[in-house]
């Protein structure tokens, strides 16, 4: 089993090739579907905590072992797995006359998950893995960029004990995420992706009176005092914007230095960029691969275009890149951008970019680089850093800043065990964390009556 994944993940996906072609689910797939994660469900919601849990342990060691074929983080079916055993979770309450209450977290039925292709795996598991934890049945639907991993992991719950249909995936696009939005059978919808289509699934889902969870874009803040430890201010700068080629949600784009330290900040940045290497991603020494395809290369060219029209300078990078190797010639690379001379009304600094491209902003005080920081256009509000010594500043700063993950002297760093979502367009309902059991159960109330019934009649 172990060995076909291998097979499967040494398909050159950076060579610019179609490595693999899937038929998109209609109607009838996703309600075939749906069925049969119904009928799933009915046996899954009955077993125990206990059960749940070692199933889901099972899926967690299969996954760690591929890890080193896997270029993902380890999903969070392991920390699910653990909590499942204490599932569910309900609370006892004494009420007058030795009658009394009790709560029962309950499972939501199919629940549907819907994903964008910057961490197809990843997404994949932070969605499934609670969900199934809870006692629920899950349609996935992945990115059609992204196809593959969603079904290894189908593979992976197989392998572990999960039962058939309760894992579905489903292919597609658009006309196949609303198949499944719209489904009378689906209980909830949890979806990563941009602030459109998450307006479009919130509408969907609001005519069936289906509960969303909402996990979307972001322009997120990085404030550098000029008290920080530069070069760790350097290198949480790099983070924030540089892994994964910067296709990640939470990047901290918006990089606001205080004037103190701009020009040395400035100078280490462009320095420590212009290292960074480019290449064949399955390489140990690689740090950077390419964008995921050709229109989204284009995009992020675009917005460098823009940026120096608008008055930006390029300190380095922001043109296409094509590597040594022969073999990634047609590849979708470009080197990583540094702008500076920025304003907070460029485009570069107001729109999400969703590539390697760092806008420095200089600022002079908190309060100023506060209000900037909260007061972007798009009113996203994923997350936000603070590089600083002083620690009343840095927790004083994160209250302030209107992200739901705050940063202090780090940045894109996301653990598991910690609640991971956003503030105002960037959606709403939490991944990740304890908390996200919330978001894939419901609670019954019941109450127990001790005595006689008192009428009025
Ligand atoms: N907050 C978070 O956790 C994350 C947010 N994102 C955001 O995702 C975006 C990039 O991902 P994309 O895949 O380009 O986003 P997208 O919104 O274009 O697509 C996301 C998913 O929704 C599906 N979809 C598209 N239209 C739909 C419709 N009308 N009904 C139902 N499903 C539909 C797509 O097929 C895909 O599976 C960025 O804005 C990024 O910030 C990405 C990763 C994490």
């Amino acid at each position: 089993m172990l060995q076909q994944f291998e097979m499967k993940l040494t398909f050159p996906f950076f060579i610019g090739r179609i490595i693999a072609t899937f038929t998109c689910s209609g109607e009838k797939e996703v309600d075939l579907a749906v069925q049969n994660a119904k009928a799933a469900f009915k046996l899954w919601s009955k077993k125990s905590g206990l059960e749940r849990c070692r199933i889901l342990l099972e899926a967690a060691k299969i996954i760690r072992v591929c890890i080193n074929i896997f270029p993902s983080r380890l999903g969070s079916t392991g920390l699910y797995s653990s909590l499942t055993s204490a599932f569910p979770l309900g609370e006892h309450v004494q009420l007058p006359g030795g009658s009394f209450g009790y709560t029962r977290r309950e499972p939501l039925g199919v629940c549907v998950g819907i994903g964008a292709w910057n961490y197809p795996f990843q997404i994949a598991c932070w969605k499934s893995a609670p969900a199934l934890a809870c006692g629920n049945a899950m349609v996935f639907k992945p990115s059609p960029f992204t196809p593959v991993s969603a079904l290894l992991l189908a593979e992976i719950y197989a392998e572990a004990g999960v039962p058939p249909g309760l894992f579905n995936v489903v292919q597609g696009g658009a006309a196949t995420g609303q198949f499944l939005c719209q489904h009378p059978d689906v209980a909830k919808v949890s979806f990563t992706g941009s602030v459109p289509t998450g307006v479009k699934i919130m509408e969907l889902s609001a005519k069936g009176i289906k509960p969303v969870t909402l996990e979307l874009g972001g322009k997120s803040p990085l404030i550098i005092f000029s008290d920080c430890n530069l070069e760790n201010a350097v290198r949480g700068a790099m983070m924030a914007n540089f892994l994964t080629q910067g296709q990640v949600c939470c990047n901290g784009t918006r990089v606001f230095v205080q004037r103190a330290i701009l020009d040395k900040f400035t100078e280490e940045v462009v320095e420590q960029t212009q290292k960074i290497k480019i290449g064949d991603p399955l390489l140990e020494d690689t740090r950077m691969g390419p964008l995921i395809n050709r229109p989204h290369l284009e995009r992020v060219l675009g917005f460098v275009k823009s940026a120096k029209q608008q008055g930006a300078r390029v300190l380095c990078g922001g043109d296409p890149y094509v590597p040594q190797d022969p073999k990634l010639k047609d590849g979708y690379y470009m080197r990583p951008c540094v702008l500076t001379d920025c304003r907070d009304d460029m485009s570069c600094v107001r729109e999400e970019i969703f590539g390697p491209v760092m806008s420095i902003l200089p600022f002079d005080t908190e309060a100023e680089v506060l209000e900037r920081a909260n007061d972007n256009d798009t009113s996203f509000g994923l997350a936000a850093g603070v590089f600083t010594r002083d620690i009343q500043r840095a927790h004083r700063v994160a209250a302030e800043l209107q992200a739901g993950s705050c940063f202090i002297n780090n940045y894109n760093v996301s653990p598991v065990e910690l609640p991971f979502g956003g503030y105002k367009k960037s959606g709403f309902g939490r991944e990740n964390g304890r908390v996200t059991i919330e978001y894939y159960s419901q609670l019954k109330t019941v109450y127990v009556e001790m005595g006689d019934v008192e009428t009025a009649f």
